[in-house]
């Protein structure tokens, strides 16, 4: 669905993404993780056509950038991390404008708007100013706006920051029911648990590069799925192992207070870039 290939963007000196290939198949759900600063943005604003890439070669459904850029934008959704919805709308007019934007047909609009707002579970706030929603609300409009076109790829980008824990479960399901339906969903996130309990697969970038690839599943396992973890001086100490036999011989040797638990996404990330994923 996505190729991606000797993906380059240069910014006068400097090097945002530094010759990326990716292949992303449809259905499925990718994350872009990274620290501060890797590329992340600059991949999906060339992907979503808001900037040009340097060199390299990028296609989506068979359409090449950037010369396909009209029919690309009609197999496209993009849900930004900022909320701009129209707060003195109600939920069903946002929808009504961008689908007036977008040149559907009035009854055609009409029934796709029905359809997403019971699809996002917001029919019954459909008549509520945006000003009166919640984050997790406005969120799941801004979601149902971006599939008013019916795309098959959907770019999010931090979709769940700033919500509490439960309504971003609720988001999750969401993302998970659109996967299902064959949708082929992008997201960038800093939180490490929804990359765990959503992507397929992951991509984790740092300065530009891609740095690892795989399931998150994948990625752990490489990395020894058993963690012996103690306290030093200068904060946490981390060892890791294949088996829990292994790891607990391991902390029989210390003489610290150990813990042994299962390994996660967070610490292949820390492991691969040297950092927590929110510095
Ligand atoms: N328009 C621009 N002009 C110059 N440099 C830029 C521009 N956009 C991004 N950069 C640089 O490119 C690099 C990658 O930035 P990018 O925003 O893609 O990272 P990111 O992974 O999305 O980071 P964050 O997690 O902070 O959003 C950074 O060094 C950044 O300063």
């Amino acid at each position: 669905m996505i190729q991606i290939s000797n993906l380059v963007k240069k910014f006068g000196e400097r090097t945002a993404v530094d010759g990326i290939s990716l292949h992303i198949k449809q259905g499925e759900i990718f994350g872009l993780l990274g620290p501060n600063g890797a590329g992340k943005t600059t991949m999906i604003r060339m992907l979503t056509m808001l900037t040009r890439p340097t060199a390299g070669m990028l296609s989506i459904n068979g359409w090449q950038l950037p010369q396909d850029e009209q029919q690309v934008k009609q197999i496209l959704g993009i849900v930004p991390q900022h909320f701009n919805l129209d707060a003195d709308l109600t939920a069903r007019e946002n929808l009504e404008l961008h689908g007036r934007l977008q040149h559907i047909p009035r009854e055609k609009r009409r029934q796709r708007i029905l359809e997403l707002l019971e699809y996002v579970e917001l029919a019954e706030r459909a008549n509520d100013k945006v000003q009166n929603l919640s984050g997790g609300m406005k969120r799941r409009l801004m979601i149902a706006r971006a599939l008013l076109h019916k795309p098959q790829v959907l770019f999010l980008d931090e979709p769940t920051v700033g919500l509490d824990p439960q309504v971003r479960r609720r988001l999750w399901d969401l993302i998970r029911r659109m996967a299902n339906d064959k949708l082929t969903v992008m997201l960038t996130t800093h939180y490490i648990e929804e990359a765990e309990f959503l992507c397929g697969r992951v991509a984790i970038l740092e300065k530009g590069k891609l740095i690892a690839l795989n399931s998150p599943a994948e990625l752990c396992q490489r990395l020894g799925v058993y963690v012996v973890e103690w306290s030093v001086d200068e904060g946490r100490q981390t060892k890791f192992f294949h088996s829990r036999e292994e790891a607990a011989v391991f902390a029989g040797t210390l003489t610290m207070t150990t813990t042994i638990r299962r390994s996660n996404l967070e610490d292949v990330f820390v492991e691969l870039t040297g950092r927590k994923v929110a510095d």
